[in-house]
């Protein structure tokens, strides 16, 4: 059985009186990877710092693999390793130096565990040079290391890619995928990049001023679209579709076209062959990821 590695329970924020967080639950599972997707100033921040212990929530719970962060905080943040804000370095010490350093001041971390960190966020050939020589994502990677160190359950990872080119995203959302896959670590990470969301989250929950407006499988998200019909009489074809499926089709440039349930295609189609319709050219269109985003965020600040 999967275990539950993090429980965001109905939890809201409040600063200043003003009501920053709405609100939130959700869930991450072991091995899973839980893209937090909002727009700049939806809450992504506050709740993450929520999450590693830096703010307290107003209301609700937060549960670190069962261990809750107000009652049991030492024994929930064992299991959390975070990279928030941009790593803490210092830039005159190697990146060796720099590990080293933080492992002193924690128990039970030998020169092996070290050793593996650096080379799971691959670093091996750059570790012994001074972080001043370092490059944006070598530095983030060296985080990376530190945020890892004591063996954490769940990486917490707060735009983590900003301001990378694209060599350097890449790179390190390889590294992300590795670590899930070898050392079963679960990870949280924010950004507004759908796209990148897209191509490394099995969930994604998004946010929007403060609440979270869908939680769900990436995969799922994409599997809903549009389908256009090339018909020879795609009139007919909408007066039938409307009368036996209730669909709200329209019709553009000849073709008729709308969002159903990709699964009833089969059926409709069959339905429309038998009615004496001749069927053309039958098209999907998934929805990205990002238009899935606007839509429900549009939809939301009609409010
Ligand atoms: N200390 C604070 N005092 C007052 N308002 C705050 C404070 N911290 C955050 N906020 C407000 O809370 C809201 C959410 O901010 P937050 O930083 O969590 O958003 P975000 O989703 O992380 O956005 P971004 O991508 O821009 O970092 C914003 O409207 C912000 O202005």
């Amino acid at each position: 059985m999967m275990s539950r590695v993090l429980k965001v329970n109905n939890v809201t924020k409040y600063i200043e009186k003003k009501e920053i967080i709405k609100g939130i639950s959700f869930n991450i599972e072991e091995g899973e990877i839980l893209g937090f997707l909002g727009p700049n100033g939806a809450g992504k921040s506050t709740t993450l710092r929520m999450i590693v212990g830096l703010s307290k929530p107003s209301s609700g719970t937060i549960e670190i693999c069962g261990a809750s962060i107000s009652t049991q905080y030492i024994k929930a943040m064992e299991n959390v390793g975070c990279l928030i804000e941009g790593p803490d370095l210092y830039n005159f010490a190697t990146g060796m130096k720099n590990l080293e350093m933080l492992s002193a001041m924690s128990k039970n971390i030998s020169k092996e565990d070290i050793l593996e960190v650096v080379r799971l966020v691959g670093l091996e050939n750059r570790i012994n040079d001074k972080v001043s020589t370092y490059s944006m994502g070598m530095r983030q990677r060296l985080g990376l290391a530190q945020a890892l160190i004591h063996k954490p359950k769940l990486l917490i990872l707060d735009e983590p890619t900003n301001g990378f080119d694209p060599q350097g995203i890449f790179e390190f959302r390889e590294i992300i995928k590795d670590l899930v896959r070898h050392k079963n670590i679960s990870v949280l990470i924010s950004s507004h990049l759908i796209s990148e969301i897209q191509l490394m989250c099995d969930k994604v929950s998004i946010i929007n001023d403060g609440l979270i407006i869908k939680n769900a499988k990436v995969s799922d998200l994409l599997s809903s679209g549009t389908i256009y019909w090339v018909l020879d009489d795609p009139l007919k074809g909408q007066t039938l579709l409307k009368e036996k499926y209730k669909a709200d089709l329209k019709i553009e440039n000849n073709e008729l076209m709308g969002n159903i349930d990709l699964e009833k295609i089969e059926e409709m189609n069959k339905y429309l062959i038998d009615e004496g319709i001749k069927l053309k050219y039958v098209g999907i269109k998934s929805l990205t990821l990002e238009e899935l985003f606007l839509n429900l965020t549009e939809h939301h600040h009609i409010t």
